[in-house]
Order: structure tokens, then sequence, then C-alpha cells
């Protein structure tokens, strides 16, 4: 059997508030000051040297010698005949469901007289460029193709350029082709993401980025966010996480298995579980213990439970408040009501209720998105969705009437803040409409 070491199972209730925010530290932010270096020298590299650092990066990252980046559409083509049909149908069954879930994520205009004579509207418009990363380092996730590629086909963008790392498996490149993106380039971590944000001689530049990744690529993205010549980002999307609250008649195995879903994912990965049963977290334990000794990844999914926690709570209500503390990527509740709990949840990427609704279930087809805030930002930021690939615009008119009502306001205010060029547009436009008024106008 795997040597594996899940923690030990812990008292929340025992633990003093520095003890409690030790155990919720997730592992991929305490490596973040190394990582922060490495990103660092890998853009300034890129920005620099184009291609020439993408070859580089390539050979030493992925050991790949790169000949073209691009991948034509011949070979996307060659790749769909490759794959088996059952793939195929599974592909396009899961892209249905996206796409019916993001079509229904359009926002409507807004349109509200909030004065007589004085119309504010909200209207949406496509983000032109966008770049897509696909991860790739150690399984290809073409489901992330869809959860990306299909927002972006429905939101209109014009320009879609993805990037995931060599070799590129068929099954990325189907993905691709369903979503009908034409744009494929073979280049991964934090110098796809250079290439994407200042472009190099063959990828080009796009204007926000989206897509999960390792902790490289995430470093990546949050680094050419603040850059003044880089590009905006969806989200910190990094090493998967889930948080499992569970009652006392919780499935023992159901649970383990869903906690393994996604410590396999990277050995970064971090998965907890909440219960207020010492007796279901002991079982858990066992189980994970017997079903990681099944599992292909099982070397990567033992390093990520030795980081992973169980942690019994005084109640369902506690869960809940420590869940709500730790913000988790994913969040299941297999407990009686689930649903009756969701109300007293705040803070999670994306929930799971009941114990027919496998986290996994997501990953790849209910519909949703997969794309969710790690690292605890759940607390700030949202699933990804339609309205990632799109911007908000206002509108405002003014008919002559709607401004005379609001002129005086605005003087007054402008006067206020000592802005006189400001209040002076408005004074230039009350004064033609006095001089007119005084002719007989209107
Ligand atoms: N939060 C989400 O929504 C979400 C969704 C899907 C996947 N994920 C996460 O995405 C991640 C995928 O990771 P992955 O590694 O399999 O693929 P990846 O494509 O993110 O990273 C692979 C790349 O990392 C770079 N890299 C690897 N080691 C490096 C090093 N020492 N220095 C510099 N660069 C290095 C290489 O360039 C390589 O191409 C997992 O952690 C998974 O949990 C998150
Ligand atoms: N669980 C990942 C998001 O954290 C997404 C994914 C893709 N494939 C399988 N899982
Ligand atoms: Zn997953």
């Amino acid at each position: 059997m795997t040597e594996f070491a899940f923690s030990d199972i812990i008292d929340w209730d025992a633990l003093n508030e520095a003890g409690r925010t030790e155990i919720l530290r997730r592992p991929a932010v305490m490596a973040g000051e190394r990582i922060s270096a490495v990103v660092k020298e890998i853009l300034d590299n890129v920005e620099k040297k184009g291609d020439e650092a993408l070859r580089e990066y390539s050979a030493k990252f992925d050991r790949t010698e790169v000949k073209n980046f691009r991948i034509s559409k011949e070979e996307v083509d060659a790749a769909w005949e490759r794959v088996s049909p059952d793939f195929r149908t599974a592909l396009e069954r899961a892209a249905r469901n996206i796409e019916k879930f993001h079509t229904a994520e359009k926002l409507e205009p807004v349109v509200v007289e909030t004065m007589p004579g004085v119309k504010c509207e909200q209207v949406t418009r496509p983000i032109e460029a966008v770049g897509l990363y696909i991860p790739g380092g150690t399984a290809p996730l073409f489901s992330t193709v869809l959860m990306l590629g299909i927002p972006a086909r429905i939101a209109g963008c014009s320009k879609v350029v993805l990037c995931t790392p060599p070799p590129v498996a068929d099954q990325i490149l189907c993905a691709a082709r369903l979503c009908g993106i034409e744009e494929i380039y073979q280049v991964g971590g934090a110098q796809a993401i250079a290439a994407m944000a200042f472009g190099t001689e063959t990828v080009p530049a796009v204007s926000k980025i989206f897509g999960p990744g390792n902790a490289y690529v995430t470093e990546a993205k949050r680094q050419v966010s603040r850059r003044p010549d880089g590009a905006a980002i969806d989200m910190p999307a990094g090493p998967s996480e889930v948080l499992v609250i569970a009652d006392k008649d919780a499935d023992p195995a159901f649970v383990a298995a869903d906690l393994l879903s996604q410590a396999e994912h990277g050995p970064d990965s971090q998965v907890v579980l909440l219960t207020p049963s010492k007796e279901l977290a002991a079982s858990v334990a066992e189980e994970a213990a017997a079903q990681l000794a099944q599992l292909p990844r099982r070397e990567i999914a033992a390093k990520s439970l030795s980081a992973s926690r169980l942690i019994v709570v005084k109640d369902l209500e506690e869960c809940c408040r420590v869940s709500n503390r730790y913000a988790p990527e994913h969040l299941i509740i297999q407990a009686k009501n689930a649903r009756d709990l969701v109300p007293l949840i705040n803070n999670a990427g994306s929930v799971f209720l009941g114990e027919w609704s496998p986290e996994s279930g997501g990953d790849y087809a209910t519909g949703t998105n997969h794309v969710l805030p790690t690292y605890g930002c759940a607390a700030a930021y949202s699933s990804l969705g339609l309205a990632d690939f799109m911007k908000r615009m206002t509108i405002q008119e003014m008919t002559a009437k709607g401004f005379s009502g609001l002129a005086e306001t605005i003087a007054i205010l402008a006067h206020a803040e000592e802005l006189d060029a400001h209040r002076n547009a408005v004074l230039i436009r009350m004064a033609r409409q006095s001089a007119a008024k005084a002719k007989g106008g209107c």
C-alpha cells in the first residue's frame, strides 16, 4: 500500500486563533516567494527575447524542442479523427450543458430614467482579444477548453488565442475545434502567460488572460496583471482544492472519493473535511488510504493529502463558519437537507449539494464553470462566467429639459470640489438655455 499521511484528526475547539489560522493555511501560498522570483525572470526574458525565450523554456520545463508554436488546422482535424466516437459524444454532451448554462448568464441591457429627461443605460460588449490558458503539465485538461472557449464564443470575442504546454493531447485539440478556436499555440507555464501578455513574433498579445494553472502559471497571471504593458486576468485560479462538510451519516467512501478527486490534481492541492463526527473523520481517513492505493496518480495525491486536513467541529453551523473562513474553491455538503445550509455559506467558488453531486460533475459536465478562485480568493472573486468575457459600458443621454433639471446640482457639486472647468461645462449650457428662453425659444 502507498505510504500516505493524512494529518491527524484535528479538534477545532482545542485550537487557539493562531492555531486555527495555521491549520487552514494553503501549501501553495507558503511556496509564494520563491515562485515569484522564478516567474519574474521568465516574464522579463520572454518580454525581451520573444520566441527564443519560449523555445528555451519549453526545452527546460517541458523537455520539448518546439519548431512551430502554432498548431495547424490539419493537425487539429487529424486529432478529431483519432479520438474515439465515445469521447466525441461525451465531449459534445458536456459542451451542450455548458453552453446552456452560460447562455442563460447573458446580461440584459439596463435602461433607467433617473429623472425626467435623464436616461441612463448599461450595455455589454465583448472583450475583443482574449487568451485562454489550458493546463497540461501533469494531465491534459481538455475540459478547461470548454469552460473557457464556450463563454468566449457566446460573448462574441473576435480573437481567441489558446496556449497549452507541449506535447498537446488530441483531446485538447478536439475540444478547441468544438469551440471554434483556431489559434492554438503549444507553449505552457509562465512563459505562455508572458507571450499572451506582451506578444512575441508568433504569439499575439491579448487584452485579458483566462484560465487555471499551477502555482507558476497563477503567479505569472498575477504579475502580468500588474505591469502597465501586461494584460488583465480573470482571477487567481491555482492549485485545486475542495472542502467537504459531512454529517455523521455521510458515506465515508463517497467523502473519501471526493477528497481524492481534488488531491490527485497536484502535490500542492489541498483537501479539507469538516465534520461534527469524530467517527466519520476516522472512517474517511481509512477509506481514503484504501482508495488511494488503487489510484494511478497516488504519488501526487499522497503528497497533497499530507498537507490536507480532517477537522472535527462542534456542529454543522460551525462547519459553515469555518468553511467561510477558508473560502474553498469547491464546497461539497454531504449532509441531510444540505440545501438548508446554503444560506449560511458566503465564501465558496462552487457548491455541490447532497451525496449525488460529486465535484467531478461540475469539473466536466453539469454546465457550471470549473474555473474557480483558489487560495481563499472566493471571499472576493466569483466563479468564471460569461460576464468575465464582456465589459459593461454605460450610456447617458439628457434632453434639454433633463439638463436644466440637473444643472444646478452638478454646478454646486463641481464648485465644492473646486473643479471650475467641470462647472463651466454646465454654466455655458445654462447660459445658452437662458438666452434662447429670452428670445422666446425653448
Ligand atoms: N482553480 C481552478 O479553477 C483549476 C482548474 C483546473 C486545474 N487547476 C489546477 O491547475 C494546475 C495544473 O497544473 P499542471 O502543472 O498540471 O499544468 P500547468 O499547465 O498549469 O503547468 C505546467 C507548466 O508549468 C511550468 N513549470 C513546471 N515546473 C516549473 C518550474 N520548476 N519552474 C518554472 N515553471 C515550471 C512548465 O512550463 C509547464 O509547462 C493544477 O494545480 C490544478 O489543480 C485549477
Ligand atoms: N477540479 C478542477 C478545478 O479546480 C477542474 C478539472 C478539470 N478536470 C478535472 N478537474
Ligand atoms: Zn478536478
